[in-house]
This record gives C-alpha cells, structure tokens and sequence, in this order.
C-alpha cells in the first residue's frame, strides 16, 4: 500500500518551495500527498511580495477534518507564519497523537522576506520542537531558536545540533546550505550521536526549496517505512539530484525551483512497491 504523508505550510505560486514543491516530493519519492494551508503567499523565484494568513481556527478545521477520515502516516511542517497557527497545529497533532513528525523551523525565505513573525520563534521552540520526530533548520533558523550566533564551520555545527536537541527533540538535522565551500555539508544528530552529511556543491542558479525537498522526502521516506538515519540519507541524495537536474528548467528570473522527478529506488521491480 502507497503511503499517505501530509504537509502543513505556505504556498508558492511559481511551484518551488512550499506546499507545491512538498507535493511534487512526496510523489517523486513513491507517496500520497495530501496538504493542510497555513498561509498563502504570493512569491516567485525572485521573492515574496505578500502574505495572507489562514485563520487559524481554519487551519484547525483542515486538520480535524482530515485526520478524521485518512490514516497520515507522516507529517511535514513547514512555514507556520504565527504564533497562533503554530500553538493550533501543535494543539491538533496532539488531539490525534500524530507521530512520524519533520518540522522544518521555517523563518525566512532564500530572498531574505519574513515567513515567520520574530515573536513567534518562543512558540516554535517551546510549543512544537518538543513534540516532533525530526528538526531541520538551517544555519539562521538553528541561531534563531538557541538565540545565539551562527556557527562557522562542521564542528561548530554539531555543538549547536546538541544544544538543539536539548529543545526536547531526539533528531536534528542541522543544514549547512549557507556556510559555502566546495561541499554541502549537514550534520546529523541522533541518540546514536553526531553524522556528516557531504555531497558535492551543484552549481546551478535554481536552488529555490532545497530546505523543502529534503523535509519532504525525509517524510515520504520514513512513511515508507526507513529507519530516520536512512530517510535523511535518501532524501539529501533525491535532492542532490534534483539540484543536477535543476537546469533542464525554465522558471522565473531569479533562483529558479529544482526538478524533482521520479525514480525508482534500488531492490524496486514495481514503482515504490
Ligand atoms: N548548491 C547546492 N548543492 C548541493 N546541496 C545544496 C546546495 N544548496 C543547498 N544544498 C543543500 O540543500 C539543503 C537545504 O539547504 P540550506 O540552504 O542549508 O537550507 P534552506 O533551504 O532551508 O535555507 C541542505 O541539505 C544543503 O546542504
Ligand atoms: C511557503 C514557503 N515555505 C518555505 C519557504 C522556504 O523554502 P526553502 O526550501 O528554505 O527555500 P528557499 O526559500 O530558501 O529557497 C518558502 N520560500 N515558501
């Protein structure tokens, strides 16, 4: 049976990041997608130019609403936009006990526009960090929420991927996308310790919902049934590739989506069977 895996975030427009790209994640990566709305924003590749909130007693009913028909069998949070949106879908997620939880911290957009309000990173970290499976924040966003500096270099990384666990989540996953160099490194942390994750830098000007993809296919991927190390694994590949294959695309003047296509995964003789 082909998982079901929800996203609950913010949308674009131009199909690169947001609710769009976790969609087109979780097909490439053998799922069902299905998605809860939290904001609607209008961006594209060059950046946001604004933002409509979804009420949050909306966002509540979204949820209820699914969760009373569908089995989930994994979720991907995204942008949360406030306060408010973030203590509902918290509220929610433990009125159904959903388990199989990524919380992407998602603060500001690659163009530097706000997703988040500044005075809702409290409820983030207090509210929702201790009731997730996995976190992945990038080097501001990890910052943000221990409320200190950003690190320079892997080993600062994973000083800071231990306080974050400290939050009261088992997982993080900290991105290393904005410390530059020939290779991306992230850092894994897990209860069996600290992982490096390297792969080549790709060089291609459509680099818009790298943070996205890999939320989402680590999701997909642990629905299917992979053990957390092995879905963040698998995801870091799919989005390598599709930042290789970024280029075959088209879109927007600015920082353009990656491509994500379908594939099948080594020991498959059906699709995702
Ligand atoms: N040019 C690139 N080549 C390869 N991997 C990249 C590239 N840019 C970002 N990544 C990877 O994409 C993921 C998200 O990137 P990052 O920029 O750190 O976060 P965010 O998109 O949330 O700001 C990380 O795994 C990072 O290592
Ligand atoms: C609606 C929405 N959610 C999240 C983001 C940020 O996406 P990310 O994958 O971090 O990509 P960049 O914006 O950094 O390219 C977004 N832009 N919109």
């Amino acid at each position: 049976m082909i998982p079901n895996v929800l996203t609950i975030a913010g949308t674009d427009p131009s199909g690169g990041a947001g609710i769009q790209a976790d969609l087109k994640a979780f097909s490439a990566n053998g799922t069902y997608g299905m998605a809860v709305t939290t904001a609607l924003v209008a961006q594209t590749t060059t950046g946001v130019s604004s933002v409509r909130e979804i009420p949050a007693d909306f966002v509540a009913d979204q949820l209820r609403t699914l969760f009373d028909d569908v089995r989930v069998d994994a979720i991907k949070i995204g942008m949360l936009s406030d306060a408010e949106i973030i203590r509902t879908v918290a509220g929610v997620l433990s009125e159904y006990s959903a388990r199989e939880i990524v919380l992407d911290p998602v603060m500001v957009a690659k163009s530097g526009d706000r997703l988040l309000a500044a005075d809702a990173v409290r409820a983030l970290r207090d509210e929702l960090v201790p009731r997730v499976d996995l976190i992945t924040p990038n080097l501001p966003e990890a910052a943000d929420l221990l409320g200190v500096s950003e690190p320079t270099d892997t080993e600062g990384m994973a000083a800071q991927a231990e306080r974050l666990a400290e939050l009261g989540v088992e997982r993080v996953l900290l991105k290393g996308g904005h410390l530059g160099g020939e290779s991306s490194v992230d850092v894994l942390r897990t209860t069996s310790g600290v992982e490096l994750l390297a792969h080549e830098r790709v060089v291609t000007k459509n680099d818009h919902g790298t943070g996205c993809t890999l939320s989402a296919a680590t999701a997909a991927l642990r629905a299917r049934g992979r053990d957390w190390p092995t879905a963040v694994r698998e995801a870091k590949d799919y989005l390598t590739g599709a930042l290789r294959a970024a280029d075959l695309l088209d879109v927007g003047q600015g920082h353009g989506p990656v491509h994500h296509f379908y594939r099948w995964w080594p020991g498959e003789t059906t699709p995702h069977g």
